[in-house]
């Protein structure tokens, strides 16, 4: 077994136990396709990594190399310093979750639970001792005897996830584990998940091409692009620094104001200032970046004499940095307010307006303004 020599914060050298998931140089082809291209990132034992990207960027072929269902052309994946480049899926003691959770329909949950055990060579007792514990741990106390084919889509998953971990993996690998999961469930299951890894100190990478996941369970994420890590970070500093525009595009920034764009709003100093502080090439703003002028103009625009009290719906304004008059193209009712979508310069943008008031007709101009802490400027 080859232990890298690197060194602790306390100039220690590392051993095993500091050692977790290490992919280096990691490539992975198709014929001529390069599917994932010389990737490497390291995951501290007991941590999170999302792999966040589009369709097709690459993230399931490089965790089918990590788990070795896949043929890595170059590079090594390695786990507590040991090389596992060589070392058969099964030997390398991760576990798998899947999206659809590949598990037997035609057993019962402790049934399917049990049979991640096998091969082991634990005793017959051993065996139901960890079944239970692990139904236990995934809240299907009282299902352990239902077959498979009778629970719902997120019981399932949950049986999925006790039969990964049940062998006590020191990594476990997750595919887009919820994504047949309607949004609510999905939310739930995101909190199972966490509280699970964490209570256990399993380290762990996530595959998905959605954010909220992403964001919520990991300790860092890995966008992919094209075969490549295009930014490596923290959720909060993806979010506040995102690499590039392909980053803040698919984190759902947007729009993008260039200079020409920004001399012509109002009041914009601190959008050219970012600029110029950052270098960068556009201002993007954040999906709640704009909302309505101050609470006397969105009086007026309503045709109501009356400002003094702040209308129900709206919250206070924040710190705007510019503000522009937009033509309102559609609006709708949402949870106490109008839903509305205008047209700025040449741009599509969303914000709300307060329901006590007339809803916004398509056609109206209404004045917004573009808040200081929501827009991040992009190289
Ligand atoms: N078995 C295969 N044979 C040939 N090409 C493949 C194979 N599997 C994946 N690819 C190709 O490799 C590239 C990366 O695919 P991969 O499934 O890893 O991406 P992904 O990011 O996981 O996508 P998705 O989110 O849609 O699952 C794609 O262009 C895909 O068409």
């Amino acid at each position: 077994m080859e232990i890298n020599s690197k060194l602790r914060p306390d100039g220690e050298n590392m051993g095993p136990e500091d050692l977790g998931l290490e992919v280096r140089d990691l490539t992975v082809k198709y014929g001529s396709l390069t599917a994932v291209n010389q990737v490497s990132f390291t995951v501290a034992p007991g941590h999170m990594l999302a792999l966040l990207g589009p369709s097709g960027c690459g993230k399931s072929s490089l965790l089918r190399a990590i788990a070795g269902l896949e043929p890595a052309v170059s590079g090594t994946v390695s786990f507590g310093g040991e090389d596992l480049s060589r070392t058969p899926t099964h030997r390398r003691g991760f576990g798998m979750m899947f999206q659809d959770g590949q598990l037997f329909p035609s057993r019962t949950v402790a049934g399917n639970i049990a049979y991640g055990l096998h091969g082991l060579g634990w005793s017959k007792q051993q065996q139901q001792e960890r079944v239970a514990e692990l139904i236990d741990l995934v809240g299907l106390s009282s299902m352990a005897d239902r077959d498979i084919a009778t629970l719902s889509g997120g019981q399932a998953q949950r049986a999925a996830l006790a039969r990964s971990l049940a062998p006590n993996p020191r990594c476990l690998l997750f595919d887009e584990p919820l994504s047949a999961l309607d949004r609510g469930l999905r939310e739930r299951m995101v909190s199972v998940i966490g509280e699970i890894m964490q209570t256990t100190g399993t380290t762990g990478v996530y595959v998905t091409h959605d954010q909220d996941e992403a964001f919520a369970l990991a300790d860092q994420i890995a966008m992919m692009n094209q075969g490549k890590i295009v930014q490596l970070a923290s959720p909060a500093q993806l979010w506040l620094q995102p690499a590039d525009r392909t980053v803040a595009e698919f984190l759902g920034y947007g729009p993008f104001l260039d200079r020409t764009e920004i001399t012509q709003l109002e009041a914009a100093k601190p959008l050219q200032e970012l600029l110029d502080r950052n270098g960068g090439r556009w201002i993007a703003l954040e999906p709640a970046a704009v909302e309505l002028a101050d609470p006397h103009f969105r009086s007026q625009a309503a045709g109501l004499a009356d400002s003094a009290t702040q209308p129900a719906g709206t919250e206070p304004a924040g710190k705007p940095a510019a503000t522009i008059e937009v033509m309102v193209t559609a609006a709708k009712a949402g949870r106490g307010v109008w839903d509305v979508d205008a047209k700025m310069l040449a741009h599509q943008v969303s914000f709300t307006a307060p329901m006590s008031q007339p809803k916004p007709q398509p056609g109206q101009l209404l004045k917004v303004q573009i808040r200081e802490d929501r827009i991040v400027a992009i190289k």
